[in-house]
């Protein structure tokens, strides 16, 4: 897989000139584009500097922080340990980061790398800041710069798996982005295109689906050629093969010479990881909490719980749990997922008929019922979600306090994902998970995150094997897979 990813490099033109060649040690604007004067924009704050290199050992041990730059032995720049060491922005760009104590790991390491326009994979669990990881410099390195004077050629691009976290990472951007050079839309499909194209013709960040950032892009409506700054959000599932051609699609115009390429993600596996690099120009990759390679990494605030169980009992002991969770005055918001869209609209159905208060996420409803089910889980209107895995990755959701998994996943990425969705921002979480015969497959996966989060493993699942194979499953990832049916997964669609 490796050999072809690399065979099929993207963007890079077949004739590379002196400038476009991904440079080992970029010189100063040699071709007078964006790209080179960031990176040499970025100095330490001098308070910075003057820290004992001890009290930096310590916080790069202590979160267990690796950096790993192919143009440099040790890291060039120190984790910004407060935000009083983030360099001179002359907007109000950083007061909304006063609602929080201090830059998160993959904030504090990815940022100075940023702000010099390095390109940059970043690894780190669910729930630990990624968006402002990625979003913050954005917005600065826009700030900076010269504002587009052409209508419909934004300057930053965040591509997104789902619907739901584009405008999540949207809403995120809007309480930074004061300024006129940092106006953001957001793209997506299921709803009318003529309100993105008009939004289009002023944005300077443009987040976005593949697939409708695609049709605007092809339409004319949009022009990515002054596109400086990329970022794949969740970017091995961007990478995966079901939107692996989009993403090509997509930054065709983008040369890889000038634009920084920011790939952000809990998970990595190394079945991606040489495609990632054919997009990158010597990408430092970060990694928090250990070895990015291994496998997967659940957040350990979370408890997690495997019951091996008959798929016969699955639907009692589902509505056991959720009594118990749902009872008292302020019942807990519960997410419980699900594999298919069928089994989701069927649980659904038997959760309300025990009188809870359920919503329901997956790729057969309408955009709007999407978003309002959504919102209505965000507000507590419904305390119990049920989705499919469209919703495993990204979403940011207060306050749940419990993740059921009715049905495993297809892939332990996956599964990490879906349980990330509690525990998040330093908080603790809980997730169930039933595991049946038909997922003894995904046992060795399974066995080795719950170890690697020092978590029970039940007798019962050892019972099942502790060999990880090395491929998963053929549609890796199902979250932006909504499957269609439980008989055979074969209708897949893409949220676009
Ligand atoms: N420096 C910070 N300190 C505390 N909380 C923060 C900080 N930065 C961001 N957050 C909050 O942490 C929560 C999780 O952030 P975010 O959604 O970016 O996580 P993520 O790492 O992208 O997760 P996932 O892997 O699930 O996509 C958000 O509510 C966000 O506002």
């Amino acid at each position: 897989m490796g050999k072809r990813h690399h065979d099929s490099t993207e963007q890079r033109p077949k004739k590379k000139s002196k400038s476009e060649k991904p440079a080992k040690a970029p010189k100063d604007n040699e071709n007078g584009d964006e790209r080179s004067t960031q990176k040499t924009s970025y100095s330490e704050a001098p308070a910075l500097s003057k820290l004992p290199q001890s009290e930096i050992d310590t916080y790069m041990n202590e979160k267990i922080i690796k950096i790993t730059d192919p143009l440099v032995d040790a890291p060039k720049f120190r984790p910004l340990l407060s935000f009083d060491y983030l360099p001179e922005c002359d907007t109000a760009l950083y007061s909304q980061l006063k609602a929080f104590p201090a830059p998160t790991p993959i904030q504090s390491t990815t940022w100075p790398l940023l702000f010099a326009g390095r390109d940059v994979i970043g690894i780190a669990e669910t729930g630990s800041g990624k968006t402002l990881g990625f979003g913050l410099p954005c917005l600065k390195k826009l700030i900076d710069s010269k504002p587009s004077k052409k209508p419909c050629h934004p300057r930053a691009v965040i591509i997104s798996p789902t619907r739901e976290l584009a405008m999540q990472i949207y809403d995120q951007l809007i309480k930074y982005a004061s300024s006129e050079k940092t106006t953001v839309t957001c793209i997506y499909g299921g709803v009318g295109k003529d309100e993105q194209r008009y939004a289009l013709q002023k944005a300077a960040i443009v987040v976005a689906t593949p697939g409708r950032l695609k049709d605007l892009q092809n339409d004319g409506s949009v022009n990515l050629s002054k596109v400086n700054y990329l970022v794949l959000d969740e970017a091995d599932r961007m990478l995966d093969k079901g939107f692996e051609q989009d993403i090509k699609d997509i930054i065709q115009p983008m040369p890889v010479s000038r634009r920084q390429t920011v790939m952000f993600t809990a998970t990595w596996p190394r079945s991606i990881q040489n495609l990632a690099a054919t997009f990158m120009n010597d990408p430092v990759t970060v990694t928090i909490g250990g070895d990015p390679s291994a496998d997967p990494r659940a957040n350990t605030r979370i408890k997690q719980v495997v019951e091996v169980v008959d798929p016969r009992d699955k639907e009692g002991r589902l509505i056991q749990l959720l009594s118990r969770s749902q009872k008292g005055q302020s019942p807990e918001k519960v997410l419980v997922f699900c594999l298919y869209k069928k089994e989701a609209m069927r649980v659904e159905n038997l959760i309300r008929n025990k009188g809870f208060k359920v919503a329901g996420i997956h790729g057969d409803l309408n955009q709007s019922d999407r978003f309002r089910n959504l919102d209505s889980f965000k507000k507590g209107t419904a305390t119990v979600l049920v989705a499919t895995d469209v919703a495993a990755r990204g979403l940011d959701i207060p306050a749940v306090m419990l993740v059921i998994n009715v049905t495993f996943p297809l892939t332990v990425e996956d599964y990490v994902h879906r349980i990330g969705r509690t525990g998040r921002a330093g908080a603790e979480g809980h997730a169930i998970t039933m595991f049946t015969e038909t997922d003894k497959g995904l046992s060795g996966g399974l066995i080795n995150v719950l170890k690697a989060a020092k978590q029970e493993v039940p007798e019962a699942l050892l019972k099942f094997g502790t060999t990880v194979k090395k491929k998963q499953h053929d549609s890796y990832g199902a979250f932006y897979k909504d499957i269609g049916t439980d008989k055979a997964a074969t209708k897949i669609t893409f949220d676009d």
